[in-house]
């Protein structure tokens, strides 16, 4: 079965969508100064202190201190740590031996190269989007060979392309943020209803 991520999620109204719709995962951006949806360490206790237990809060950090993730995952704010900047092995390998918990790793796809280097990646799963992270914007899936290990789907997907996504590109997760904001908020109904979606066609 896809397994579904929602990610940025900013407030106790978010957590309240997604204990009812039941994504798999849910995201959270930490202490990512570009991104509108920022929250910082103390904003992720609470907000993750009212999520529900089936659904897995993943921490999504760019470039941050190794601490940061670290710290989050020994004190079981999070459960695992998705690495959307330019971490290398070395980086990733710190956090996996420091703490025992599963790592994503982002990877940005312009070329079928960069799904190589992807692929090359000692993660425990692979991300592959479209650019620096929440853009709303899809990549050319044409670029994804038949790809044996998990990885996430993420880059512009919603609900008008996301059963076209599970058909034909086959991730082990989609992820998706963009789409399901209104007026930059994130909206109950579109998380759950792409939570349907998935949980419908897989
Ligand atoms: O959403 C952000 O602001 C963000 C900032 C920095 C790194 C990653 C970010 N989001 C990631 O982007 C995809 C969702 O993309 P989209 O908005 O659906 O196009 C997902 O992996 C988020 O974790």
């Amino acid at each position: 079965m896809t397994k579904i991520k929602i990610c940025g999620l900013r407030t106790r109204e978010d957590i309240l969508a997604v204990n009812q719709a039941k994504p798999d995962y849910c995201g959270f951006i930490i202490e990512v100064p570009k991104s509108r949806r920022s929250v910082n360490r103390e904003q992720v206790k609470e907000l993750t202190a009212g999520l529900c237990r089936e659904v897995i809060p993943v921490g999504v950090f760019v470039n941050a201190p190794a601490n940061l993730p670290v710290q989050l995952l020994k004190e079981g704010v999070i459960a695992v740590a998705q690495l959307h900047g330019q971490e290398d092995e070395a980086y990733i390998a710190g956090i996996r031996e420091r703490t025992e918990k599963p790592v994503i790793k982002a990877f940005s796809v312009r070329s079928a190269a960069d799904i190589e280097r992807a692929l090359a990646s000692s993660a425990d799963y692979i991300l592959l989007d479209q650019g620096d992270g929440g853009t709303g914007k899809c990549f050319d899936w044409s670029f994804i060979p038949e790809i044996e290990r998990p990885f996430f789907l993420a880059g512009g997907l919603g609900k008008d392309n996301l059963e076209q996504a599970v058909r034909s590109v086959h991730p082990w997760a989609v992820d998706l943020s963009s789409s399901l904001e209104i007026n930059g908020k994130k909206d109950g109904d579109r998380i759950q209803e792409a939570v349907s979606i998935v949980r419908r066609i897989s």
